[in-house]
């Protein structure tokens, strides 16, 4: 029964066919001349972003987001990677090599005609969550048109649920850690198709920290692909290289900035000051309260410095709104705080070096470095927080009188150009009456000034630059009182050496002083010195244990927490002191506990120093818990037979029956090879099953996305509305092609679904996005 209705159905039907099938031939058309223009191209004097021979897809997302004149690192290095080439990308900080990388990562998967079938085509690493998070912002907007899907894997999450949807997407940011955990885990995750690898800050990405990480990411992935590697500091190791299977030879090295005078950016003025160590923080709140109207980071040494420094200056009220990163807080905290700071005006960010590399906060006035960084690199990145792109900014370090020396030369062979200042007597003011007061009426902020003493003065004995970091030369005693401590807190170092002989025994005590490290606590008992003590000695000295308020309870806990649970991040105790290799196993501990264990790379070995008992009590406890063990038995494990009697996992056979069987060798050889052949059996039962649960795992996916595609054409949807449309016309999240990151294609797609979130902001509206778009 052929009637009007069904002849129409049948001629729309081969219309869709015949459109389908010149908008093919079409595309490949198209393909073939953008290969043409690559190869003939000629980057001399191109400084626009539409003079480059790239997709239409790219050049919209460019557009949209606003990026039409190439910044020198693009202009250099673009060209180069469209041609396919490896590239060691270099240039100043703020100078735009996020583009310089996403752009050819865009177009190599374009150019491949990637679809969502062909699993992972290219991997973005990056050193810090924050900055996988900004990657995959700037990404999102540029590459808004294609139908490609991406996803950010940087822990702070259930494994799990990462895990279900990155097995779907075509392009990855990601933290070392994290990834390497999935690849670890995740039977089935395919990157033999990978095309591309990017390194975001390079250097970082390459140095002992996250050494192990890298190569064992990198054994899972193809030996032939393209591998871009970009940072303001960039290494040109061959040894590095070859660890990421490079040849120096092949790899194009492109540093913009190689001939300029200077290594920071031009528009960034630079000044030290120096201050002995106990009056930092009477300059520092001078500072601020004379930079109210700014937006101003400050970077310390430690992750305790910061939250001292933050809660205490909270209660002094400054005047300016006050926040604090670092790696031991919540990843929904990090983001918050990132996202506050980059829209405030005026505020004050303290932080560790977790903010130093790649992060891009909008008009950044002032970067001040309360702790000197550990060498010259930091300081490139640190200051580079502001005076990005082609705005102005200024940096204030400051440095004690020991440190002065040893840190100018570094600076100036690494063409810092940095000019020394004084501080005006009229603007300076002291706190440190004010911060002794806090310290006594408040217990939570004297634990903190403890905790920042301590990491401070391990963050200086662990430092490996001697010539500008001298522990011997710390005025203890002055530091601690700054703080707003009655006494320096006694501290404890094992040496290399002796380390493991003295676990659990007493320890090496290259003390900076004769106080215990529970501060006041147990002064009385050890006080050698025979002083006059006051009213608020006795009080300082008192054990406060038992009045400590809630917050102080969860300052603690907070710890705690942080130290048992791998996945957060825990940036250090100490500056970052890189260099450390860390074990393999360790690796599905976040990024941060990778920066904590690269950190605390010197001998001495702080875990043994956070594990030794810090109390009579708990040494005791911990004795009587090894008492106690010695009573107790090994456990068996027994089995029962049929009738109910036990018998132990292994017993002998009586001798003689055993001879009968023949000799004892035979007897060995023969079972040896009856298990092994048995072995051979199952395992090979095993993989067949397998194999199989894998075919059909990809057939099924396979089958669903058919069904997925001819929903969208039987939609009436896409391909054929966009094909006549201008490249300017087309929507927003590419209605045309297929899906774009997560939420905006699913947006076009199925409107009943949409998630009402024009700019995701959060970790979590990012992944609430990725969620529905998987979950269709
Ligand atoms: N071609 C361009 N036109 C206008 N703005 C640009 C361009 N390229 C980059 N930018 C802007 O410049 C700023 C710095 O860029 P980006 O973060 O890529 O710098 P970077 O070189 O990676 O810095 P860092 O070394 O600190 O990581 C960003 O705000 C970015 O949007």
């Amino acid at each position: 029964m052929s009637g009007p209705r069904s002849r129409n159905k049948k001629q729309q039907s081969t219309k869709r066919v015949n459109e389908k099938q010149l908008k093919r031939e079409r595309d490949v058309k198209e393909l073939q001349e953008l290969e043409r223009q690559i190869r003939d191209f000629d980057p001399k004097d191109v400084t626009a972003f539409s003079e480059l021979p790239i997709s239409k897809f790219t050049s919209v997302g460019l557009k949209q987001s606003h990026f039409t004149t190439m910044t020198d690192i693009q202009k250099a290095s673009i060209p180069v990677a469209l041609k396919g080439k490896d590239v060691l990308g270099a240039a100043k900080t703020g100078s735009g090599k996020t583009l310089a990388f996403l752009i050819p990562l865009l177009e190599a998967l374009y150019r491949n005609q990637w679809t969502q079938h062909d699993g992972l085509g290219a991997l973005v690493i990056s050193p810090t969550r924050e900055l996988a998070i900004q990657i995959f912002d700037v990404l999102r907007k540029i590459g808004r048109a294609h139908s490609f899907s991406a996803g950010l894997v940087i822990g702070g999450k259930d494994v799990q649920v990462e895990r279900d949807r990155i097995s779907r997407l075509n392009i990855l940011v990601c933290t070392p850690g994290r990834m390497l955990q999935h690849m670890d885990q995740a039977a089935g995750f395919e990157m033999g198709n990978l095309k591309m690898l990017v390194l975001d800050e390079a250097d970082r990405i390459l140095d002992m920290g996250f050494r192990k990480t890298i190569d064992a990411i990198v054994q899972h992935l193809p030996k032939h692909r393209q591998t871009l590697l970009f940072s303001a500091t960039q290494t040109r190791s061959v040894a590095d290289l070859a660890r990421l299977s490079l040849s120096p030879n092949a790899a194009e090295y492109i540093s913009a900035h190689e001939k300029a005078s200077s290594s920071t950016p031009t528009n960034l003025q630079q000044y030290y000051v120096i201050t002995p160590l106990p009056d930092k923080l009477d300059t520092l709140f001078g500072f601020l309260k004379t930079h109210l109207k700014a937006k101003i980071l400050v970077f310390a040494s430690s992750s305790k410095q910061v939250r001292y420094m933050f809660e205490a200056f909270k209660t002094l009220h400054p005047g300016i709104p006050l926040m604090h990163l670092h790696g031991r807080q919540k990843q929904t905290a990090r983001i918050d705080v990132t996202d506050r700071f980059a829209e405030s005006r005026y505020a004050c960010l303290f932080c560790t070096d977790i903010a130093a590399r790649g992060l891009d906060f909008p008009s950044v006035d002032w970067v001040v470095q309360i702790d000197a960084p550990e060498d010259a690199e930091t300081y490139i990145h640190r200051v580079g927080r502001t005076a990005r792109f082609d705005s102005s900014g200024r940096a204030l370090l400051l440095l004690t009188p020991s440190e002065q020396e040893g840190m100018q030369a570094k600076l100036v062979a690494k063409k810092v150009p940095i000019e020394k200042i004084t501080i005006k007597e009229s603007k300076k003011r002291s706190i440190r009456a004010d911060l002794q007061a806090l310290c006594f009426r408040n217990p939570e902020i004297k634990y903190l000034a403890q905790k920042a003493f301590i990491s401070y003065c391990k963050s200086i004995f662990i430092q490996k630059d001697k010539s500008i970091f001298k522990f011997a030369e710390l005025p203890a005693e002055e530091f601690a009182e700054s703080l707003g401590l009655p006494g320096a807190p006694r501290i404890k170092f094992l040496s290399s050496q002796r380390s493991k002989e003295l676990k659990n025994a007493s320890q090496l005590n290259l003390s900076v002083d004769s106080e215990s490290e529970d501060a006041s606590e147990d002064r009385g008992k050890s006080q050698t010195k025979e002083t006059v003590r006051t009213k608020y000695d006795r009080m300082f000295e008192r054990r406060n244990q038992n009045v400590l308020s809630q917050h102080y309870m969860n300052l603690i806990k907070d710890e705690d927490a942080t130290a048992r649970k791998p996945d957060e991040d825990e940036d250090d105790g100490f500056m970052s002191v890189k260099r450390r290799d860390h074990e393999l196993s360790d690796s599905s501990a976040s990024e941060a506990d990778t920066e904590q264990r690269d950190r605390n790379s010197r001998p001495v070995t702080t875990t043994e120093i956070d594990n030794a008992p810090v109390s009579n009590r708990q040494a005791k406890a911990a004795l009587s818990k090894k008492a106690m063990l010695k009573y107790k038995q090994n456990p068996t494990k027994l089995l029962f037979d049929d009738e109910g009697k036990p018998h132990a996992i292994y017993e002998f056979e009586d001798e003689e029956d055993f001879k009968k069987h023949g000799k004892a060798e035979e007897q060995k050889t023969e079972f040896i090879n009856r298990e092994e052949q048995r072995m051979r059996e199952v395992d090979m039962v095993d993989k067949a099953i397998a194999k199989e649960k894998r075919k059909e795992k990809k057939r099924k996916h396979r089958e669903r996305e058919r069904l997925a595609e001819k929903d969208d054409v039987s939609d009436g949807y896409d391909e054929e509305g966009m094909e006549g449309s201008e490249v300017d016309d087309v929507p927003i999240g590419g209605g045309k092609r297929k899906k774009w990151f997560e939420e905006e294609g699913r947006a076009k797609r199925a409107k009943a679904d949409v998630v009402e979130i024009d700019q995701p902001k959060t970790l979590e509206d990012l992944e609430a996005l990725s969620l529905s778009l998987l979950n269709q």
